[in-house]
C-alpha cells in the first residue's frame, strides 16, 4: 500500500499514546514525528513545516481545563498561520474541544480513538491545509492582478478647481459605503474616478469589477451579472459565478447604466434592494456584499421624466453624485495631462522624454476635445510616435481647425482628393477619440478598410 505524502507531528505527554499513534500512522503517512514536551513545539516548528499537528489538550497531570491546549494552539498558529491542528481530547472535554475549534483548531478526536476514524479524520483534514494554501496563493495572485489593473489606469491628474472638487468628493465618499453615480461625457474619466474611490476605500484589497452594460445584450444580462448553473441554457457548460458574486466584498462598477432597458432596470433594482443574486437555473439566493458605483453619459434625470429610466433605480444608485466636466471646461488641466501622458508614452515607446512648448499648449487649449481625456491621450500617443522632434509642435497633433473657431477650414484649401480623404479620416478619428470602430462606422467603412487607408496616408 503506498503511503500518503504528508508530514505529521503528534504532541502528547503520554508516551503510550505517542507510541500507538506513531506505529499506526507510520503505515499510512510518510513522516511521523512525536513530541512529549509541548515546550519544544516552537523549536521543532522552526526547522520543520507540518501538514498536520495532533495536539493534546491537557499536559500537566490531572489538568482538565484545556488551557494548555489553547495556549499551544495559539503558539502554533502564531508560528504557522496555515497550520492544521487536531485536538486530542477525552470524552468529558467535548465542549472544550468545540471551543478549541472556535479558537482555530480544525477538528478534534476523542481518546481512546478508533484507528479507522483517526485515519479518516487526518486524511480529510490534510485537504484543509491544501485548501488554505490554495486560498493564500489566490489571494496573493489577486493582489498582483489588482495592482496590475490599476497600473493600466494610472493616476488621477487635474489641478483645475473642477477636478480639485471632484478629488475632494472622492476622498470623502471613499470612506463610506454610499452608492455613487458618476455623470460625464465619454472619456472624461468616469472609470478612473470609480477606481480611485475603490482604491481609497476599505475594500481596496478586494476586486474592482467593471461591467460595461452598453456592451451586454439583453439575453446575456442575467447570466453575466448573476451567474448560472451548468445546463441552465445551451451554452452553460459549467457552473459560473456572475460579476456581482465575483465582486463580493469588493466594488462593482456599472458603466453606461443609462443604456439598460426598462425590463433590465427592474431586475437590477431587485438585486440591489435584496442584496442577493440567484444564479440562472437555481433557486438558491446568494448574499452579495458589494460597493456599487454607476456611471453614464446619458441625461438620467431627463430620462426619468420621459419614463425611460426608473426613478426608484435612480434614487438607489445616486446617494452621492459626481459630475465630471468635459475637458473643454477645464482647460487648465491640459498641460498637466499632456505632460503626464508624455511620460507614459515616451517610456512605452522607449524614447527620450519629449517636451511640449507653450504655443502648442495654447493650440491644444483651443481644440474642443469631443472625446475628452481619452482623445487627448490618443493624440499625445500619436504625436509621440510620429513626431521627429523632441519638442512637440501643434502640427504633431493633427487637430482639425473647423471645430476650433470655425473661421477657417483647412479642407477649403485642399482640392486634391487624396488630401481631402486624409483630412476627413483624421478628423473623424479625432472626433471619436481614436476609436477606430466608431470612426469606421461614421465613414461607412469596415474597420479593415479604414486601417488600410490609415496606413496609406501614414496617419
Ligand atoms: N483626470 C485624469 N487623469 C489622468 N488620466 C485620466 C484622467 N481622466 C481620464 N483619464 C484617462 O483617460 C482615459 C479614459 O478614461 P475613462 O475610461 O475613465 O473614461 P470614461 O469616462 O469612463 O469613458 P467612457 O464614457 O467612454 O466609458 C483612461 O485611459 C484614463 O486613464
Amino acid at each position: 500500500m503506498s503511503k500518503i505524502d504528508a508530514k505529521i507531528l503528534i504532541v502528547d505527554d503520554d508516551q503510550d499514546v505517542l507510541l500507538a499513534a506513531r506505529l499506526f500512522l507510520k503505515q499510512h503517512f510518510n513522516i511521523i514525528h512525536t513530541e512529549k514536551n509541548p515546550e519544544n513545539i516552537p523549536a521543532i516548528m522552526k526547522n520543520e513545516s507540518y501538514d498536520l499537528i495532533l495536539l493534546d489538550m491537557n499536559f500537566s497531570r490531572d489538568a482538565t481545563s484545556g488551557k494548555e491546549g489553547f495556549h499551544w494552539l495559539n503558539k502554533i498558529i502564531e508560528i504557522d498561520p496555515l497550520a492544521v491542528v487536531i485536538f486530542i481530547t477525552g470524552y468529558g472535554d467535548i465542549e472544550l474541544a468545540v471551543q478549541g475549534i472556535k479558537e482555530g483548531a480544525t477538528n478534534f478526536i476523542l481518546k481512546p480513538w478508533d484507528n479507522k476514524k483517526l485515519l479518516a479524520t487526518i486524511t480529510a483534514n490534510l485537504k484543509v491545509r491544501h485548501n488554505k494554501e490554495e486560498i493564500e496563493d489566490l489571494k496573493s495572485k489577486q493582489k498582483v492582478l489588482i495592482a496590475n489593473q490599476d497600473q493600466a489606469y494610472g493616476n488621477l491628474i487635474g489641478q483645475s478647481p473642477a477636478m480639485q472638487k471632484v478629488m475632494a468628493t472622492v476622498e470623502k465618499v471613499a470612506k463610506t459605503e454610499a452608492n455613487v453615480l458618476i455623470l460625464g461625457e465619454n472619456g472624461t474619466g468616469k472609470e478612473l474616478i470609480a477606481r480611485a474611490i475603490h482604491k481609497a476605500s476599505s475594500r481596496r484589497d478586494e476586486v474592482f469589477i467593471s461591467v460595461d452594460l452598453g456592451a451586454i445584450s439583453e439575453t446575456l444580462f442575467e447570466s453575466e451579472l448573476f451567474g448560472f448553473k451548468k445546463g441552465a441554457f445551451t451554452d452553460a457548460k459549467e457552473d459560473r459565478a456572475g460579476r456581482f458574486e465575483a465582486a463580493n466584498k469588493g466594488t462593482v462598477f456599472l458603466d453606461e447604466i443609462g443604456n439598460l432597458s426598462f425590463n433590465l432596470q427592474s431586475k437590477l433594482l431587485s438585486v440591489l434592494q435584496n442584496r442577493k443574486v440567484v444564479r440562472l437555473g437555481t433557486n438558491r439566493e446568494i448574499p452579495i456584499d458589494v460597493r456599487l458605483i454607476c456611471a453614464t453619459n446619458m441625461p438620467l434625470y431627463q430620462m426619468v421624466n420621459e419614463n425611460k429610466f426608473r426613478q426608484d433605480l435612480l434614487y438607489r444608485i445616486n446617494t452621492v453624485e459626481i459630475l465630471l466636466p468635459p475637458l473643454r471646461e477645464r482647460l487648465e488641466d491640459i498641460q498637466q495631462l499632456v505632460e503626464h501622458f508624455l511620460v507614459i508614452y515616451c517610456k512605452k515607446y522607449k524614447m527620450p522624454l519629449k517636451r511640449i512648448n507653450p504655443t502648442t499648449i495654447r493650440r491644444l487649449e483651443k481644440h474642443s476635445w469631443p472625446g475628452n481625456i481619452r482623445e487627448l491621450q490618443h493624440a499625445v500617443e500619436r504625436a509621440v510616435i510620429l513626431s521627429e522632434s523632441n519638442i512637440l509642435q501643434p502640427q504633431d497633433f493633427f487637430l482639425s481647425q473647423i471645430e476650433d473657431g470655425g473661421q477657417s477650414d483647412e479642407s477649403d484649401d485642399i482640392t486634391n482628393l487624396e488630401e481631402r480623404e486624409k483630412l476627413l479620416i483624421r478628423r473623424v478619428i479625432d472626433k471619436h477619440g481614436g476609436n477606430i470602430s466608431k470612426a469606421a462606422k461614421e465613414l461607412g467603412l469596415t474597420r479593415a478598410s479604414l486601417y488600410r487607408r490609415i496606413e496609406k496616408h501614414g496617419l
